[in-house]
């Protein structure tokens, strides 16, 4: 520290104390305000409470705003409760809301709670909502962290804070005569900026075309707005692919952690989206993230019942054996095959149809739509699918095995029977468009339909699964209460005009009132982008030639319809050189392994450049199939956010 700055620092805390004699502060609160007065020279504003030291219990004796986001300070001479903490955070986050940088609305992701007590008291450090220290330890707080607010964003929302509340005010800077906040590298005497990871810097350098701001302490006013609301009863969002539906998801799941007590759950059908959606809350809500359950729906079934002393367990292999000695079995099978020929069509039929409608009856079957399914199935035929069915269950019986919509429905039938003890205060699910309507039933059944309870998320142009219901068969109501997103913020626009070009056609639309929006009716927050249409012979040659083109770091993946392309790919990019990794091990980082898997495992995903090489495929040419198979390509192709590669093979 040279000399200079040490006697501009000691101005400094002079005129902090001068300011804050009247005040009679304890002499080490005193001694905390002084230094937080100091650190205006490193960008930081502070606000302090007018009642302080007599401060209501529930709200912040300080708020700092400074490079590292929001402080929301509590000077106290013993750690106080996470209630009195949580209640001193909400009162701050609604002061906080509003507040905008441009067109950007700031979330409240950007504050944090800090308990400060005197040096030497015991604290619980942070393990719990709040971080607590004592006053020897400030140097945690306002020197060391991610780099959250650009000098300008800081100064923007100390003055929303000051314009918005007369209980905090202004020390040691003036709102009236703003002092010119300094740039990042001109910080002042113990420069934050050395041992500040700025990540935004570099994320933005990695991307330099990106002009987004960090999704997490910035959204649009639509998307906050959603975040806020209070719904009555359970709602929606629904929007097109990118435009930010599994962010807003996570924000209020935060958002509701934070004014309620009690667990939330995160949810979907998607085996790797919770590992992906858990690690995107940790870097939102580190502090909430013991709140938020992430589980796989069939994973929170199966615990639940295992729980309850009912353990089920699906072994996949006798669940195929048990449809394969039916679907060999000529005199059951020969009529079916007649009809449609394809194994995976009747696999399909049993799975999301009967049983996953929870049908239990062939009358029942013979009257249910079977939305999306293709052709009607004729009064008789139904009759022998049933027949089909009923032996299925039989080889499952006879095998002792269960498949997964037996772990389903007994989970439900469980549930019914006897609720949760402890239930979540609210259930978010994600990509509701391909559940059954049993496992509908079965999340409404963890949820309740109180207010905020159960949020839905989804988008019926992305369906990859059979099958269709309507929300009222699972007795959900949404009397209007649904959020419509439409601004894409992941793929260029070429990349959206070229996937918004697929018949991907909306068969779902059953959430029942409330428009929805095909992509092709986004709007693209970036231009540009590149869409490569590689047409020829040798495939393999030109993906891989393709693919050696990206820069460094390629942050790549190939996505395919079926595991057997899948598996080939894979191993051809091994043999080509290429560090390859599956896509369920994906975890947004690791750029230079090219990432490879079907398109099923794509879902959370997404990637700089995605390849789509050609495959063969089965298909009868029915309608449904086609419109199935563009719904996949819709998926794969919005996983990319720069540039496309779509191969034909002549
Ligand atoms: N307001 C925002 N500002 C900056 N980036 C954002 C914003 N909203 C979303 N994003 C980014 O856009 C991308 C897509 O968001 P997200 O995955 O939530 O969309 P989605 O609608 O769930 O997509 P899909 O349905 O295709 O899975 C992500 O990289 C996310 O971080």
């Amino acid at each position: 520290m040279t000399e200079t700055s040490h006697h501009w620092q000691e101005r400094l805390r002079r005129e902090a104390e001068a300011e804050l004699r009247d005040r009679l502060l304890p002499p080490w609160q005193s001694r905390v305000l002084q230094r937080f007065a100091v650190e205006r020279d490193d960008g930081w504003y502070t606000l302090l409470n007018q009642f302080a030291p007599h401060t209501p219990q529930n709200r912040p004796d300080a708020v700092l705003v400074g490079p590292l986001g929001v402080l929301v300070v509590l000077l106290r001479d013993t750690e106080p409760d996470w209630e009195t903490s949580r209640a001193a955070f909400v009162w701050t986050a609604e002061l906080l809301s509003g507040a905008s940088v441009g067109p950007d609305m700031v979330t409240e992701a950007v504050a944090r709670t800090v308990v400060v007590v005197p040096a030497g008291s015991p604290t619980s450090g942070d393990r719990g909502e709040h971080l607590a220290i004592d006053e020897t330890e400030l140097d945690r707080v306002l020197g060391r962290g991610e780099r959250l607010l650009e000098p300008a964003d800081a100064l923007a929302i100390a003055h929303h804070l000051d314009s918005r509340t007369l209980d905090l005010v202004p020390v040691l800077w003036n709102p009236q005569r703003i002092p010119q906040p300094r740039g990042a590298g001109q910080l002042g005497g113990r420069t934050a900026a050395l041992f500040v990871r700025d990540l935004r810097r570099e994320h933005r350098e990695q991307a330099p075309e990106r002009p987004f701001r960090d999704w997490r302490i910035f959204l649009d006013d639509a998307q906050l707005g959603a975040v806020r609301r209070h719904y009555s009863g359970p709602a929606r969002i629904t929007g097109a692919a990118g435009t930010g539906k599994s962010v807003l998801a996570l924000h209020r799941l935060a958002y509701l952690a934070r004014r309620t007590t009690g667990k939330l759950l995160f949810t979907t059908h998607v085996r790797t989206l919770p590992r992906i959606a858990e690690k995107q809350f940790w870097s939102l809500a580190p502090q909430l993230s013991r709140r938020v359950e992430f589980t796989h729906r069939h994973a929170w079934a199966r615990d639940f019942l295992a729980e309850r002393g009912r353990a089920t367990e699906v072994d996949e292999q006798q669940v195929e054996d048990a449809f394969d000695a039916v679907w060999q079995d000529d005199g059951l099978a020969a009529p079916l095959r007649s009809f449609r020929s394809a194994r995976d069509y009747w696999k399909d039929e049993v799975d999301r149809v009967i049983k996953g409608r929870g049908i239990g009856s062939l009358e029942t079957y013979r009257s249910v739509p079977r939305k999306g399914r293709g052709q009607q199935l004729p009064a008789d035929l139904r009759a022998r699918v049933w027949q089909f069915y009923c032996e299925y269950e039989r080889q499952l019986s006879e095998r002792d095995a269960f498949d997964h919509n037996d772990v389903l429905m007994r989970a439900l039938k469980e549930l019914e029977r006897r609720p949760l003890p402890r239930p979540y205060t609210a259930v978010v699910v994600d990509e509701v468009q391909d559940l059954t309507l049993i496992g509908l039933r079965l999340v409404r059944a963890i949820s309740g339909d109180g207010p905020n309870q159960l949020l839905l998320v989804g988008d019926g142009q992305q369906q990859v699964s059979a099958g269709g219901w309507r929300l009222s068969e699972a007795g959900i109501s949404l009397r209007g209460r649904g959020e419509l997103l439409r601004r894409n913020y992941r793929n260029r626009a070429a990349v959206v005009a070229r996937a918004g070009q697929l018949a991907a056609i909306n068969r779902f639309d059953d959430l029942d009132d409330g428009p929805a929006v095909e992509l092709r009716a986004a709007w693209p927050v970036l231009r540009g982008g590149e869409v490569v249409e590689w047409r020829g012979a040798n495939q393999e040659e030109a993906l891989v030639a393709a693919l050696r083109d990206l820069d460094d770091g390629a942050d790549a993946a190939v996505l395919t319809h079926t595991r057997s392309a899948a598996e080939h790919w894979a191993g051809a990019l091994r043999a080509a050189g290429f560090r390859v990794r599956p896509l369920d091990k994906w975890d947004g980082r690791e750029p230079d392994h090219v990432h490879v898997g079907t398109v099923h495992r794509a879902k959370g995903t997404e990637f700089r450049s995605v390849f789509l090489p050609d495959e063969p495929l089965l298909s009868g040419g029915y309608r449904e199939e086609r419109e199935a198979l563009n719904r996949q390509r819709l998926v794969a192709m919005t996983r990319a956010r720069d540039h496309l590669w779509i191969g034909t093979v002549d």
